[in-house]
Formats: C-alpha cells, sequence, structure tokens
C-alpha cells in the first residue's frame, strides 16, 4: 500500500529524517513510536506531501506520490488526522464532518459513510449540532478521525491521536482506530504512547533521532533484546519504556 524509501528532510540545518524506509500493506495498522523529536511528525507530514524532502521516495501503491499536493492526495485516497487536529471551532460537528466528504461525487455512499461514521462515534450523534469549539479534546479527535474517514480514505494517516486526552477517552478513539480494520482502511499512526501503539498496531517501527532503529511485529517488540536502546538512543532504566 505504502513504501517509503530512504527519505531524508531537514529543517534549515536540522537533519529531521535521515534515511527513514517503511513500509505498510494494504488492510495493516501500523504504528511509529519514539521520543520527542525523533522525526515522527515529520515522517507523516512527508507522506501527505506537506513537508518536502531532500531525497528518497514515497509510492502509494506503486506509483509515486512525492510532489503532490495534500489536497490532491485525498482524492488519490490519502488522508492525514494532524497532531491538533485542526478542526474548525465556529462550525457545527455536522458542517466539519460534512466538510471531509467535499468532492466527492457518490452522494449515496457519502450518506452511508456519514451513518457509518456516527455510528462509530456515538458521542459526534449527540453533538451534532453543536460548535467544534465546545467540544472537549478526545470529541474533538473523534471529530478529526471522523472527518478524515468522510474522504473515504484507503490510507489514513493520525498524527498522536491520545495527545492530551485523559485514559478513557484515549480507550475510544483507540477502539475506533481498531475498528478502522474492519471497514477496509490501512493506518499509519505516530504515538508516543508506546502501550498504546503496540496493542492497536500489527507491526512498529521505532524511532530515534530521524532513524528507524527497530522494526518488528508489536507483539514481539517490547519484549525483544534492544528495544530500551532503540527507542531512548541508550540504554534505559528497565521498564522506563511504559
Ligand atoms: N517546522 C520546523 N522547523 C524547524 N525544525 C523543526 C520543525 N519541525 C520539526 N523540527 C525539528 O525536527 C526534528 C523532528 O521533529 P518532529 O516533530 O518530526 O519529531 P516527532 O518525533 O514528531 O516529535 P514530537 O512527538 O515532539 O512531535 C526535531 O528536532 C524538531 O525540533
Amino acid at each position: 500500500m505504502l513504501k517509503v524509501g530512504d527519505l531524508h528532510v531537514s529543517y534549515g540545518n536540522v537533519a529531521a529524517l535521515r534515511g527513514v524506509s517503511i513500509e505498510v500493506e494494504k488492510g495493516e495498522i501500523v504504528a511509529v513510536i519514539g521520543p520527542n523529536g525523533a522525526g515522527k511528525s515529520t515522517l507523516l507530514l512527508t507522506i501527505a506531501g506537506v513537508v518536502r524532502p531532500a531525497r528518497g521516495s514515497v509510492m502509494l501503491e506503486e506509483g509515486s506520490i512525492l510532489g503532490i499536493a495534500p489536497e490532491r492526495l485525498v482524492t488519490r485516497g490519502l488522508s492525514l488526522v494532524p497532531e491538533g487536529r485542526h478542526i474548525f471551532a465556529s462550525m457545527t460537528v455536522a458542517e466539519n464532518i460534512r466538510l471531509g466528504g467535499t468532492g466527492r461525487q457518490d452522494k449515496p455512499a457519502v450518506a452511508q459513510d456519514l451513518e457509518r461514521v456516527l455510528a462509530m462515534f456515538p458521542i459526534l450523534r449527540q453533538r451534532y449540532q453543536q460548535k467544534a469549539g465546545q467540544l472537549s479534546g478526545g470529541e474533538q479527535q473523534m471529530l478529526a478521525i471522523a472527518r478524515a474517514i468522510m474522504a473515504r480514505p484507503r490510507l489514513l494517516l493520525i498524527d498522536e491521536p491520545s495527545l492530551g486526552l485523559a485514559p478513557l477517552i484515549v480507550n475510544q478513539v483507540y477502539e475506533a482506530v481498531a475498528a478502522l480494520r474492519q471497514s477496509g482502511v490501512t493506518v499509519l499512526v505516530v504515538e508516543q504512547n508506546v502501550h498504546r501503539a503496540l496493542a492497536v498496531a500489527d507491526r512498529t517501527y521505532v524511532m530515534n533521532s530521524g532513524a528507524v532503529t527497530m522494526a518488528g511485529r508489536s507483539a514481539e517488540l517490547k519484549s525483544a533484546e534492544g528495544f530500551q536502546e532503540a527507542y531512548f538512543g541508550f540504554r534505559g532504566a528497565k521498564g522506563a519504556v511504559a
């Protein structure tokens, strides 16, 4: 579904990605974990066409998508839920959700998808006519995911869905992410919360200082030899990754 090869990205003289390669198979949930500043968001933003790499390749289903603008990538089946959600606070929940389907011609299917996201996030149905700015952080995260789903992505990129949310709300958000698999959406999620990422993802990449330092099946990764070093970049205290 997605093949990223040898990506190099710099912001001025800060090297954010130093030769990152990852692959995501159709139907998988794949996580990218790593500490602050590892380059996780930069990786997602580069795949989504927001940031231009100095070098490397990004292939979506065999075709290069490098240099294609984010709004055009949506029509190619790739949507991004950015960190910080970026919902429109002064618009209603309904208006925000409908924005995700803008540009789609298949109106009956849009109506079906609307029902699907409201079934997935019942709280959004309850808050349907409220201003999005009145929602809690967790509800806004759900709204951002719902809006992205309305574009019918085949590949959904999600940046730090648990950021700043209470554990109970994080559960709901992650239940929704897990449920996306049933609707045939492939997911690449960036997460600082190692426990959540490993619980939801089939496979996980560990990043540190702009490079992939470890990768494997999530179930095996946490207890794998060298995981602490891969995550922290040095031998961290045993059990330090929660
Ligand atoms: N717009 C920018 N301008 C300059 N440097 C940046 C910019 N965005 C990110 N960086 C730097 O690039 C590196 C990678 O940052 P990035 O946000 O991709 O990491 P991250 O793993 O997503 O971290 P976090 O979890 O804190 O968002 C860091 O050193 C960061 O300071």
